[in-house]
């Protein structure tokens, strides 16, 4: 499945065991040459607390608290598969539980609105040792440039630059620098924000674990928050990625919204051990 193409492959858990080797079979689906092909592995497992608990896992085979683009399609999964049979539904994250609404046609799920929860924004939890409660422009010597960054976790850690032009340089070059400075003692996601106004943005993203994506929903999310702190958006931004668009809000609650996408390709068997 994948959400504004950052592709991941799911696990019905509910069905299924999970593999014996999570971090071993996530790296053996990911690789796009000989296994599926994808930005890692999404476990969709029964929840004590919830409708349904995501666990994911990176390309490089880590864990990550949360994933914004996952947390939809796990969604639209288990409507579509009809585990669940409402359309308001909760899902268990690293990061809590989060609500999120359907936009079904035809019983099936196209889009999926995700109350993100409230940014983090303290910088020993984020977590990260540059100044500043909260981050904001800060300065960042990293691959040879002194830049200012603001750091923002949403569940996962995110560090954010913005720039006047968005470039194969910053993503390649710059993100998997950022991505391993040692001011973020968990590693961190690097996104790179280009304002086209206050209501709209243009974002790439180098991620920790999978390197660049064609979409990050928790660093979408993360931007915003930087951008409104950095008082460079609005509450309510459209944000343009390589994969397609992500409605963002940060609310007057300070809870973050995204509303995007949920996309089923193909399903099949994946032979283990
Ligand atoms: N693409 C995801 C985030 C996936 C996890 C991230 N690479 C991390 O390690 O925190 C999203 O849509 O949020």
């Amino acid at each position: 499945m994948h959400g504004a193409g950052n592709d991941y492959v799911y696990v019905n858990c509910f069905d299924e065991q999970p593999p014996a080797d999570i971090t071993a079979t996530a790296i053996a689906m990911s690789d796009r040459h000989k296994g599926i092909g994808a930005d890692g592995l999404i476990l969709i497992c029964p929840s004590e607390q919830a409708d349904a608990r995501m666990r994911m896992f990176n390309a490089d085979g880590s864990e990550s608290e949360m994933c914004g683009n996952g947390i939809r399609c796990v969604a639209k999964y288990v409507y579509d598969h009809g585990i669940c049979s409402q359309e308001n539904l909760k899902i268990e994250t690293g990061n809590g539980v989060l609500d999120l609404q359907l936009e079904v046609s035809g019983s099936i799920a196209h889009r999926v609105r995700v109350n993100m929860g409230r940014p983090i924004l303290k910088s020993s939890d984020i977590p990260t040792s540059l100044a500043g409660d909260p981050p904001v422009n800060v300065p960042l010597h990293v691959a040879g440039r002194d830049l200012m960054v603001t750091c923002v976790s949403m569940g996962n850690p995110h560090c954010i630059t913005f720039i006047d032009e968005l470039s194969d340089e910053w993503v390649y070059g710059v993100g998997p620098e950022i991505e391993n400075h040692p001011a973020f003692p968990n590693r961190v996601n690097a996104e790179f924000i280009q304002v086209v106004s206050p209501t709209e943005i243009n974002m790439r993203v180098w991620e920790r674990g999978s390197g660049e994506t064609q979409a990050c929903g928790t660093g979408a999310c993360a931007s915003l928050v930087a951008g409104v702190l950095a008082g460079l958006t609005e509450r309510r931004v459209l944000c343009h990625l390589l994969g397609g668009d992500l409605e963002l809000e940060w609310s007057e609650t300070d809870e973050v919204f995204m509303t995007g996408e949920a996309v089923e390709v193909f399903h099949g068997k994946w032979p283990v051990g």
